[in-house]
Parts: structure tokens; C-alpha cells; sequence
């Protein structure tokens, strides 16, 4: 069996090569010559699957996309081939919740102006919506929830409108998908007019898709509204955002909010157990076993740590400060965008770190973060 595999997805050598010929391939550049003999074909965003691609394949008995978002993907092409496809829903969740959660806590640091106190409005409370929802709500601080699709699905969390969310949230942050049509299309959500609306001094983090947000009218606003925070992981235009908009960005990132090892590795093993089901085979390889350990054994705390205090420890996991600036150095040369996200040094999830602390009470809140081993 022929097993085609985004050479970005770590760990796909290890969990699929007892099934069958393991062979990578560059996400951007697959051709439908390469996919012809394919039986599977495990994709990540940057690849479009549609009848172009695989028109020349009569064999492929499953494709799978080790991402939440499936835009890449021609849904409605599988299933008139009856070729069956998952993705991976919530793999990379911790990883932007986390991100999300650091970036703004970078911000806070930056600007001078704490986090500690401020409504954070969350657009689409799905996976990674909720992800940073909890890590914002571990430390304290008060989130809005939108999200009309869940609201009406019956969702039992408060939800409030956009409008709401506009005048009475100090940072906005986007985790919707990206859709084109629809009563709850996502393309350029925030265009020129919303994003004139935003009320001062809002930071805006955008770390689903670029399309979410006008990126033209976002620099024509930007420019006249130096209040304005933005914290972008994604681009339209990707991979080559424009680089006006990159200089007007406090952080700039190429679309790796997701990349944490845990999370792409989830990524991973979430195809894995569903190729196993599907082929009739037994999902008996483990992903804590394949992850390694954390080069920090333990941090101790000796107070309860204030918001520096946190800032540091989160950098000990990630610090965005140094993807920020290699990004910045990076974009504009040739393949710069997609040579960053292949050679991205993976960083951990707050699980891998363990904490202790001595005589205090009261930081259950870390472990609420998603630290492990406080209070052990
Ligand atoms: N930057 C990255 O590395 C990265 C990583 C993961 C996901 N993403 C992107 O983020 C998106 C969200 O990821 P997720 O895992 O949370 O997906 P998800 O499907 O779990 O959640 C998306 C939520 O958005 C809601 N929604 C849809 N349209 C909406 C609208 N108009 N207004 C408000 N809410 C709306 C949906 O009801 C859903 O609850 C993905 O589709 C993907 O495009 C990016
Ligand atoms: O949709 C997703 O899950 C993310 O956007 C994904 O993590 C992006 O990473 P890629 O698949 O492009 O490596």
C-alpha cells in the first residue's frame, strides 16, 4: 500500500509504516502524477484536494488532512467518489489556545498595559475558541463568547452578539473557519467597516484564517488608528501576506499558532486511529510514547507568580518574541513563509512542564492553564 504524507507531519513514519510504503511529499507542490498510484493520501492546509489532484487516481482508499480546517479540501468531490476523509478535529486546539494566550500576555508586556482586567471577546467558541478561552478564564479573566452556530445548536455557554463583543471586549480574538456564503459567512468578517468600529485601544489576534479579516482594509485602517494592537498568525495571501501588514502587526507569525509538537503530533495519530478503523486494523501505538520529554524537569515557584512572573514561565514553553523576529527577517525571501513552517522548531504544550511550589495555596489556577504537577 502506497501511503503519501505531508512531509510536515511528524511522526508519520513511526505510526504508518507497518501499513504500507510510507512516502513524503512537499504539501505546496503534490501533483496529481505523484497521487496517481496513491491508497492514501494524508494531507496538511497547504494542499488542494480536488478532482485536479486526484482525477488520475482510481485506487485511493482514503484521504485525511492532520488540521481542524478542511477549506483545502473539495468535500463534496470525495464523497460523489466515495473516497472517505477525516480530519482532526481539536488536535491543534491547546497549541492556539496557548498561543493565543501568550501572545497576549506579550502584548500586555509590550504595550505596558495588563491583561489582568481585561474582557477578551473569543469569535467562534469551537475547539481552539474554547482552548483559549479556558486559558484566559485559569487566570482570571472575563471572556465573551460568540458564536451564533452553537448558540443555536443549544450550546448551554452564554453567548452574546458580535456587536456586543465590539464595544465591550479590550482584545478580540478570532477562531472561526473560513466560509464563503452562508447567513454566518466568515470572508472578511471584519472588514472596513468593523474594523473602523473597533473601539480604542482594541488588540486584535487573528489566528484562524487570513480571509477572516480585509487584510487590504485592515493596513488602511491601522495606519490612521496607531490604538489598534494586531497579533496575526495568518495571512490572505498566504504564503506571501503583505508585507505592509506584517510592519503594522505587533507579532507576525506564518501561520503556526497550531504548531505545537503535541499538536501537530495529535495530528497525526488522529489519522492514524482512523486509517486503523477503516483498514480493520488494531490502533495499538501510544503518542505519549512517541513525544519526548521536556529539556525543563521542573520549575519551582517560591511566590505565587504575578503576570511577569507568568510571562516568563510561559517563554520557558514558547517564546513568540523569537518566531516574531525570525518571521520579520524571513517573509520576503524566496519560499520564506513555507521554509519557516517546515523547519519550525516545535514547541511544547504547557503540559510538558511540571511546576512545584512551596507552602502555596492558591495557584491551582497554573494547573488550570494546563501546567502539570502543581501541588504534587
Ligand atoms: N493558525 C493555526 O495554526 C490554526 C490552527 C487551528 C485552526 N485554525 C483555523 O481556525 C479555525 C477554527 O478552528 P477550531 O478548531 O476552533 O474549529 P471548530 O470548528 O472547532 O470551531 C469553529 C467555531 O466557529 C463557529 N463559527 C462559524 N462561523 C461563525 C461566525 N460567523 N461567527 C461566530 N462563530 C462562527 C462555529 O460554530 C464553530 O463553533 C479552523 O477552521 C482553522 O481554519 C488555525
Ligand atoms: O486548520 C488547521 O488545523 C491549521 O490551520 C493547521 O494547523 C495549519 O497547519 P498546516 O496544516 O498548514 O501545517
Amino acid at each position: 500500500m502506497k501511503i503519501l504524507v505531508d512531509e510536515n507531519m511528524p511522526y508519520a513514519t513511526a505510526l504508518f509504516s507497518d501499513m504500507g510504503e510510507v512516502i513524503p511529499f512537499n504539501g505546496r507542490s503534490l501533483t496529481a502524477a505523484q497521487v496517481r498510484d496513491a491508497d492514501v493520501l494524508l494531507v496538511r492546509s497547504i494542499t488542494n484536494v480536488n478532482a485536479e489532484l486526484l482525477a488520475g487516481n482510481h485506487q485511493l482508499k482514503f484521504v485525511g488532512s492532520a488540521t481542524i480546517g478542511t477549506d483545502h479540501v473539495d468535500l463534496a468531490y470525495l464523497a460523489k467518489c466515495n473516497i472517505p476523509f477525516s480530519n482532526a478535529p481539536g488536535c491543534n486546539a491547546t497549541a492556539v489556545g496557548e498561543f493565543a494566550f501568550i501572545a497576549m500576555l506579550e502584548l500586555a508586556q509590550r504595550v505596558n498595559s495588563p491583561l489582568k482586567g481585561k474582557v477578551v471577546g473569543i469569535v467562534g467558541a469551537g475547539n481552539t475558541g474554547t482552548a483559549t478561552a479556558k486559558c484566559l478564564q485559569a487566570y482570571g479573566i472575563k471572556v465573551l463568547l460568540n458564536d451564533p452556530i452553537k448558540a443555536a445548536e443549544g450550546d448551554p455557554r452564554s453567548f452574546v452578539s458580535l456587536d456586543t463583543i465590539m464595544a465591550q471586549a479590550d482584545i478580540i480574538s478570532l477562531h472561526v473557519p473560513i466560509t464563503r456564503t452562508g447567513e454566518h459567512k466568515t470572508k472578511h468578517l471584519f472588514d472596513e467597516a468593523r474594523l473602523s468600529a473597533l473601539k480604542p485601544n482594541t488588540w486584535l489576534v487573528n489566528c484562524c484564517r487570513g480571509d477572516v479579516i480585509d487584510n487590504q482594509a485592515l493596513i488602511k485602517v491601522k495606519q490612521k488608528r496607531t490604538d489598534l494592537k494586531l497579533v496575526l498568525d495568518v495571512w490572505e495571501g498566504e504564503p506571501k501576506p503583505l508585507p505592509e501588514l506584517v510592519k503594522l502587526a505587533e507579532f507576525a507569525t506564518p501561520h503556526i499558532a497550531g504548531y505545537s509538537l503535541e499538536g501537530k503530533a495529535r495530528g497525526t495519530f488522529m489519522l492514524y486511529q482512523k486509517l486503523s478503523l477503516l483498514l480493520n486494523l488494531p490502533a495499538d501505538k501510544s503518542l505519549i510514547d512517541l513525544l519526548p520529554t521536556f529539556n525543563i524537569k521542573e520549575v519551582e515557584f517560591m511566590t505565587a507568580p504575578n503576570e511577569k512572573a507568568l510571562l516568563q514561565l510561559a517563554r520557558f514553553v514558547y517564546d513568540l518574541r523569537d518566531d516574531d523576529l525570525i518571521f520579520r527577517n524571513t517573509f520576503l525571501n524566496e519560499n520564506g513563509f513555507d521554509i519557516m513552517r517546515k523547519n519550525h522548531l516545535h514547541r511544547r504544550e504547557f503540559s510538558a512542564l511540571a511546576l512545584a511550589y512551596n507552602n502555596l495555596s492558591d495557584v491551582n489556577w497554573l494547573s488550570n492553564l494546563g501546567f502539570s504537577g502543581v501541588g504534587q
